[in-house]
């Protein structure tokens, strides 16, 4: 069932009729008439095409390139991957053309009239400036004209333009639904423009066009759209929401690869002109990127309104000291109570703490606190219903996943924040601050995650008087896109915080969190490699880690562990112990072949029926997220009765979606994910794997991040080094101006060279930017994605798969013979079936009944 294209036959036909058109595409099935073609074994006058394609029209010729391939069901069809439609090239064809019927109020006479004045470039002309038919045609006749030529041959244009500049029918696509009959104009005339203006379309390719359309390397367009691009590629791939002068020369350099003489003068004139431009800003040694800088500062206003706010729920503490209803009568510890009080309390409130340490708990005693206060105040006050409708409780998350878990924990609904504030693809938000949100007490879980431009869609959105408590664990993983949001409030005096230490988990999960806070601290725990109730260590080298993994899966179905219940974690995708290798051997034992198997192929993966999926982008239309996981219910084919296109169905927790070609590279299995798609979800049993080839992407965040995914049971496999290199290196500094905006201070406060308490100062790291406008240019979801950088969920992941020489391998691990399970006994124990896993202690760590 692959469908992949590689262009090597042509077809030249006339289109007899469109046999299915997708209505959430340009995909169609034609029915063609061969009149010529280049396949030595066609002899038939008929072929069926498949493709993307405009409104192609009957009757009119068509070369169509690409392959011949046979489908099981209906035989032999030709997979266009591109086509060309054959004007009329003569006087006369061009005649017929016009006077087709096709164009209202156009006989031959008329045609005549147009091919006469404008040659046989009419329909060129007619397209790039409609005012060329003046004193030819009737105004609106003239009019029609235009409109049914851009309509039918626009798109058309684009896509052969597109072909020739490298750009994909289905962008050439997207960038007709966003421009237009524009489109062919920008790629030609203004190509530069679509850096600042298409999100996620890269430098690299914006300069492919534009150099095809015959800009010079030293254009000053040219030089300042990669000016631009290379602080804002800088900026994503580091976090920054700003740059320091050196570092926005060094990202301008990296991106323009330029050896023109003076080519540093006319980097500073670049960024002159940007700045007057209105693209960047400047101040005091540092370069910003528009959109970030005033992101940064409305959340830092925003802020400043709703610290200086006055809720309408009388929250004071003598009050709130006596109403507290916690969930299940615990007896909650002075910190915690100290934090719902300030939660209270305070119109802006953070609470931070690892797993176990009852963020949860203060999350329901603060939701059910909360509404018995409305409750009074409204039965007090004698209030009617909208007023306690408008100080309800609103609850939300960065992620589908953590917004469920919310719902299922507190009772009431939370949602991502996309949907919170109605952000759907393409779209400006629903609520804004023209518009803001309605509800009296707003909860954010997973805060860790909120990047600047999400926060301050979010920010915007909220009345002044809403009372905002924001939840999360400062130990994980920053945001993917740009911003250090909650750790920024956590420094700033400005905002309540209250820090939860105390575990209080016990049993399951207790010594996965001491080992996370060990990790913290800054170093593995003396017992690492000894087996506890709930976690386990498996050393092996990277090449031995698929068997290794395979050997703990197997143990874990053994035990009854479902796929569901069972999470593979690594840091990147390739290399023999990343995500992509790892997930194929997973679905071989979860989902083995069997015969008769329906399975669709995207790419490199090839799904089956029943397998578990895995979210790779927002889709607020459809209700689906990145990072939210399914299974695969369904697989239908074409020409099945009642079937349009081959398609597929995925059941997220009840919510079935359907992909079609158009959509199913949103879609990856989900066996095994990098640590970055895991935030926000937890497992029974997470499989960890570091190896020395990770060592780009290790530090303490992403080691806390990963084990605390963990709720029952935790194994380690890989390579000791990895584990403790990760430990022993913070999360790099990331430079941002919230800290000092929120203080007053502006750019002055910034203090562009002191490294945080927690986080390591870090150039900003060129090979990685580089890496990431490659990203980039492969990946749709940068293309398609709403502009908030959670659509960069993963950036950081894929970014450094494509960086991983040999050389970053981690020392050898000394360690490695300490424990009792070493590489030899592992070959040992795979080589001699008698000596099966399970009878390896580590394995014995799985008591646990699911
Ligand atoms: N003061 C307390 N006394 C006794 N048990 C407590 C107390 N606070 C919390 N717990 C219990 O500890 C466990 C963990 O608490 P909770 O789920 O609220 O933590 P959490 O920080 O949300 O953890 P996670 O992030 O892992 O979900 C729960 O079983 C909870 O009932």
């Amino acid at each position: 069932m692959a469908r992949t294209v590689t262009e090597d036959n042509q077809i030249l036909g006339t289109l007899q009729n469109v046999i299915f058109s997708a209505n959430d595409s340009y995909f169609k099935i034609l029915s063609v008439t061969v009149e010529d073609t280049d396949l030595d074994d066609w002899s038939e006058e008929e072929m069926i095409v498949t493709g993307t394609f405009a409104s192609v029209k009957p009757g009119s010729t068509y070369a169509f390139y690409g392959q011949l391939v046979t489908h099981p069901k209906y035989g032999q069809q030709f997979q266009a991957a591109r086509y060309e439609n054959q004007m009329p090239a003569d006087e006369k064809g061009l005649i017929a053309f016009f006077a087709s019927g096709d164009f209202a109020g156009i006989g031959k006479k008329t045609a005549e009239k147009i091919v006469n004045e404008l040659g046989t470039q009419a329909i060129d002309l007619i397209l790039s400036d409609a005012s060329v038919l003046d004193g030819i045609l009737k105004p609106k006749v003239a009019k029609e004209l235009a409109e049914k030529l851009q309509e039918n041959l626009g798109l058309e244009k684009l896509f052969v333009l597109g072909h020739q500049v490298g750009l994909s029918a289905d962008l050439a696509g997207r960038l007709f639904d966003h421009y237009g009959e524009e489109a062919q104009d920008i790629l030609q005339n203004t190509p530069y423009r679509l850096v600042y203006e298409f999100d996620g379309l890269p430098f690299k390719k914006v300069d492919a066009i534009a150099r095809h359309a015959g800009f010079a390397l030293d254009d000053p367009e040219r030089i300042r759209a990669g000016v631009y691009a290379g602080i804002l590629n800088a900026c994503y791939s580091a976090g920054h929401t700003y740059l320091t002068v050196d570092q926005a020369k060094q990202a301008a350099w990296q991106t323009l690869q330029s050896e023109l003489p003076d080519f540093s003068q006319v980097i500073d004139q670049s960024l002159g002109g940007l700045v007057s431009q209105g693209r960047l800003v400047y101040q005091d040694g540092i370069y910003q990127a528009k959109i970030l800088a005033d992101a940064e500062i409305l959340v830092g206003e925003k802020l400043q309104s709703l610290i200086d706010g006055r809720s309408a729920v009388r929250t004071d503490s003598a009050l709130v000291d006596t109403s507290f209803v916690v969930p299940e009568n615990l007896d909650l510890d002075a910190v915690q109570k100290q934090a719902i009080e300030d939660a209270l309390t305070n119109q802006v409130f953070v609470l931070t703490g690892g797993p176990g340490t009852g963020k949860t708990t203060i999350t329901k005693t603060l939701v059910a606190t909360w509404e018995s206060l409305v409750r009074h105040q409204a039965q007090s006050e004698k209030t009617d219903q909208d007023w306690v409708k408008q100080n309800r409780v609103r609850l939300a998350s960065p992620t589908g996943r953590a917004a469920k878990r919310m719902t299922e924990i507190t009772g009431y609904e939370a949602t991502t924040i996309h949907r919170l504030l109605g952000i759907t693809e393409g779209d400006d938000a629903e609520f804004d601050e023209d518009n803001p949100i309605s509800g009296g007490l707003l909860i954010i879980d997973e805060a860790s995650m909120l990047d600047i431009s999400l926060a301050a869609s979010l920010f915007a959105a909220l009345p002044d008087n809403m009372h905002v408590v924001l939840v999360g664990d400062a130990d994980q993983l920053p945001s993917v896109g740009p911003g250090n949001v909650l750790y920024d409030l956590i420094q700033s005096p400005k905002v309540t915080h209250v820090s939860l230490e105390h575990i209080y988990r016990q049993g399951k999960g207790s010594s996965i969190s001491a080992l996370a806070q060990a990790i913290n601290a800054g170093q593995l725990p003396a017992n690492f490699q000894e087996n506890q109730v709930d976690r386990s260590t498996f050393l092996t080298t990277a090449d031995q880690v698929p068997k290794a993994v395979i050997q703990v899966l197997r143990a874990a179905v053994k035990k009854g562990f479902t796929a569901d219940q069972v999470q593979v974690l690594a840091p990147m995708y390739r290399t023999p112990a990343g995500v992509n290798a790892l997930n194929q051997e997973a679905q071989d034992l979860f989902n083995p072949v069997q015969p008769g198997q329906k399975t669709l192929q995207q790419g490199e993966t090839v799904f089956r029926l029943g397998d578990k999926v895995l979210q790779l982008e927002n889709d607020s239309e459809r209700d689906i997220y990145n990072g939210d996981m399914g299974r695969v219910i369904a697989i239908h084919y074409k020409k099945e009765p009642g079937v349009a296109a081959d398609s597929l169905v995925v059941d997220f927790d009840g919510q079935e979606v359907w992909y079609t070609s158009k959509t199913l590279n949103q879609l990856t299995l989900a066996y095994a994910t990098t640590i970055h798609k895991a935030q926000g979800n937890e497992f029974k049993l997470v499989i960890l794997v570091l190896t020395g080839q990770f060592k780009i992407m290790l530090n303490q965040n992403l080691v806390y991040t990963a084990i605390t995914r963990a709720k029952e049971s935790l194994v380690m496999v890989g390579d000791y080094s990895a584990y403790e290199y990760a430990a022993t290196h913070p999360v790099p500094l990331r430079q941002t101006l919230l800290q000092s905006l929120l203080a007053g201070e502006g750019v002055n406060g910034a203090d562009v060279a002191a490294a945080k308490p927690k986080q390591a100062a870090q150039p900003v790291d060129h090979a990685v930017q580089e890496q990431v406008a490659t990203y980039q240019a492969d990946s749709k979801s940068q293309q398609t994605a709403p502009k908030s950088s959670e659509s960069r969920f993963d950036q950081g992941a894929t970014a450094a798969d494509k960086q991983v020489p040999a050389t970053n391998q981690v020392e050898a691990a000394p360690a490695l013979s300490t424990n009792e399970l070493t590489t030899a006994n592992f070959d040992q124990a795979l080589a001699n079936p008698m000596v099966g896993m399970d009878q390896i202690s580590p394995y014995d760590f799985m008591p646990v009944e699911p």
